[in-house]
């Protein structure tokens, strides 16, 4: 009877998640060993473990197709049931699985070795991403040097990925086809589980398009004053080699001389950490302790000991960081190149935030060891990352000797927040609109960087700082582009952070709606336990149910939504209507002069 198959499915469920711990677990060591030693031999290694896995999981696959788990009462085991009826790309046939493997250890190798010589001494051809490029991009003033580097990085890193990005495209649609899926577009779009998902963000977009368009304007102008009309146009796209970073996802390191009030005295936070000799393992220990201030869980004694938190000097390794799980309640890890600076304190505790989340679900089972919906795992670090970002925790912490807020102080630092926030969400909506269309055959590989660079100067206001073909492919030049990584996940995480913040921050009685002694932008959540608590119980539920219940768990909303974002803004769109109104600004962009079609 239907009462006895009920309870055979939930034995042979609980065995299926133990063995399912113990291959995941096995699969996270063997990518660890060649993510952090790659090698030939530590690539093969890891390979041969990701098929003999992938073999595993087939036959436990056929085995759970068998059971009738729709008709069963219990929602959690049904949700158990539906998860482990997707096998992923282990449906491939071994050789075509194996391939697959193959061309993205390929990409993501090409990427994390790729070199280039520096501008400023063309015998010099040992430069990396991480710290040298980085460090250029975020001090150089010298439009010919960031052209140089940003030409020279996406020759290195992008165009050699073109041909496995080709293959990779075409075997993961074939998996995606084995999974029930039309392509790989939908087979990511339903990891949200809301059917109208694309449609969300599409409408999230409109909701914040007028505050991009009004910072793109402003940024532009400054730019212009500082560059001169020839390197940067009054009323076109901004040249993408100009903002900072290379692929013009978040402007920070151009805020000292762009920021609306310069007088006002600035908190260099990276000069503070300098000055008081910080090391990464300091960062991380910051961090540890913010979190066990909420009344979360500390790090374990063996995330201390097995996570790489700076640059190895004897061996290739992936530097762009990462969390991992290793699936047996007790292994955390963050990997990371680490400098010393303000931009990678952000990252310290946007890792942190992943392993704060990991230590939050491991009671549940395996298959439930996850974010709510992707954004959620992105969202966990910079949720908090707002509140330490706050001036009021720098100058608790002593990085910042910044005076009280005045309302010119506040547009500077929200101003600050801006250009690391708003700015992300075109990047992040174009990485991944160029995405659904490779996968759905909108975009064929003759295409790629013309439909690239049409979506970053529709959406983003950006022009390539020379001309594009197609012997080009900028997209790979983006680490998630040749790791294949998902990204739509962080422009949900930048949308709900500020919800999250939001109500954490109401909780912690640091934010009353109306009330200016308690403005958003001055939230600081640190010790407050009520806050932690409610943050926990959000995070303990991992995937077991549907996102929008741990969105209500946590703020009461079961939508996404910009309300929380356009409202921590506010100030800043409306100062940047005035001032671009002052200075006569055309807000918006033409069509860009650039070739690239
Ligand atoms: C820090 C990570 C590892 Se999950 C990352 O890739 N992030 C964090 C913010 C956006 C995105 C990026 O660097 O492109
Ligand atoms: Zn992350």
């Amino acid at each position: 009877d239907l009462e006895a198959l009920e309870h055979e499915g939930q034995e042979y469920i609980k065995t299926l998640d133990v063995a399912t711990g113990f291959r995941r677990n096995r699969a996270s060591l063997a990518e660890w060993a060649y993510t952090s030693n790659i090698t030939k031999e530590n690539e093969e290694r890891k390979i041969h473990i990701q098929l003999e896995i992938s073999k595993e999981d087939k036959v436990a696959w056929e085995e759970t197709k068998m059971y009738k788990w729709q008709d069963f009462q219990d929602l959690s085991l049904r949700r158990m049931f539906k998860k482990y009826s997707q096998l992923g790309a282990s449906a491939l046939p071994d050789d075509k699985y194996k391939k697959f493997m193959q061309v993205i250890s390929d990409m993501e190798s090409n990427y994390a070795t790729a070199k280039i010589c520096s501008y400023k001494n063309e015998s010099k051809c040992d430069l990396s991403l991480e710290p040298d490029i980085t460090e250029i991009f975020s001090k150089s003033q010298d439009p010919e040097e960031l052209k140089h580097t940003w030409v020279q990085w996406h020759r290195a890193a992008g165009a050699p990925a073109r041909d496995n990005f080709t293959e990779y495209v075409q075997l993961d649609n074939e998996a995606a086809q084995l999974n029930d899926f039309k392509n790989v577009a939908d087979w990511w779009l339903s990891e949200y589980e809301v059917p109208d998902f694309e449609a969300q963000i599409a409408a999230l977009w409109e909701d914040v398009k007028p505050l991009y368009q009004q910072l793109h304007a402003y940024v532009r102008k400054r730019l212009r004053d500082k560059y001169g009309d020839q390197v940067v146009s009054a009323r076109g796209p901004i040249p993408a080699h100009l903002l900072g970073n290379m692929w013009a996802q978040t402007w920070s390191n151009i805020e000292s001389f762009t920021r609306p009030y310069p007088d006002k005295k600035e908190m260099d936070v990276t000069q503070a950490m300098k000055d008081q000799n910080y090391t990464a393992l300091k960062m991380f220990q910051m961090s540890d302790e913010f979190f066990r201030s909420l009344n979360l869980t500390a790090m374990p004694e063996l995330f201390w000991k097995n996570s790489i938190i700076e640059k190895p000097s004897d061996r290739d390794m992936v530097c762009h960081a990462s969390a991992w799980d290793f699936f047996d309640g007790k292994d955390f890890r963050v990997k990371m190149c680490t400098s010393i600076d303000a931009e990678y304190l952000e990252t310290v505790h946007h890792e942190m935030g992943h392993v704060q989340y990991y230590l939050q679900y491991k009671h549940q089972p395996v298959i439930f060891r996850a974010g709510a919906n992707p954004g959620f795992h992105e969202a966990v670090g910079d949720t908090i990352a707002l509140s330490v970002s706050s001036p009021k925790h720098l100058r608790r912490v002593g990085l910042s000797n910044g005076e009280a807020e005045d309302d010119q102080t506040e547009i500077n630092q929200l101003y600050k927040m801006g250009i690391d926030k708003i700015v992300f969400l075109p990047f992040a909506y174009t990485l991944d609109l160029f995405r659904y269309g490779v996968f759905r055959g909108t975009t064929a590989p003759e295409d790629y960087n013309c439909h690239y660079w049409n979506l970053r100067e529709s959406l983003q206001g950006m022009e390539p700082p020379v001309n594009r073909t197609e012997e080009d492919f900028d997209a790979a030049a983006k680490y998630h582009v040749s790791a294949d990584v998902e990204y739509a996940r962080y422009y949900v995480s930048f949308i709900i952070q500020f919800q999250f913040h939001r109500a954490l921050c109401q909780l912690a009685g640091e934010y009353v709606p109306e009330d200016f002694t308690k403005k958003l932008v001055d939230c600081d959540i640190y010790q407050s336990v009520a806050a932690g608590n409610a943050l926990s119980n959000m995070l303990k539920m991992g995937s077991s149910k549907p996102w929008p219940d741990a969105m209500e768990a946590l703020t009461g909303q079961r939508l996404m939504s910009a309300d929380g974002l356009l409202e921590y803004f506010r100030p800043l769109h409306e100062w940047l209507q005035a001032e671009n109104q002052r200075t006569g600004e055309h807000i918006g962009w033409e069509p860009s002069k650039m070739q690239y079609c």
